[in-house]
């Protein structure tokens, strides 16, 4: 047992759109477009003795919920800490403000279901 680890994960969805300015005007990235986002919050510690729980999904679900409503249908180049935001991006900033709330935060995955793409911020 001393081996065994627990983890416990969250999904969430919101829509948003977003530009790259990186990109030459031109270029397809370049224009403000929309897309339709998913993310799992994880989550590792032991089970509390009094709950059997490492953390009630109903509290981690309240602290995604703050942070879903920063992205969901809006502007992402708008939002502070996100003015390149590509899923690399998306994924730090969840994980700098999710950490906060959410002691043994371990990962935050962002997905763009539609194309296959995912990035993934690890602690550890
Ligand atoms: N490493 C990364 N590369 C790219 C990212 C990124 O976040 N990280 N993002 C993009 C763009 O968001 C681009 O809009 C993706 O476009 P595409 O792959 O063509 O996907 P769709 O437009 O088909 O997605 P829908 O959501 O189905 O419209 C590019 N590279
Ligand atoms: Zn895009």
């Amino acid at each position: 047992m001393a081996d065994l680890h627990l983890e416990i994960s969250k999904d969430f969805t919101f829509d948003a759109a977003h530009h790259f300015e990186h990109k030459d005007a031109s270029h397809p990235f370049s224009r403000m477009h929309g897309h339709s986002f998913a993310g799992t919050v994880t989550l590792t510690g032991p089970r509390a003795a009094e709950s059997g729980m490492v953390r009630d999904f109903w509290e981690i679900d309240a602290e995604i919920n703050k942070i879903r409503d920063q992205l969901d249908h809006r502007l992402l180049n708008d939002v502070e800490g996100l003015e390149h935001p590509s899923l690399e991006a998306i994924a730090f900033w969840v994980f700098e403000r999710l950490e906060k709330t959410l002691p043994g935060l371990t990962a935050v995955e962002i997905r763009r279901p539609s194309c296959g793409e995912k990035a993934v911020v690890r602690r550890g």
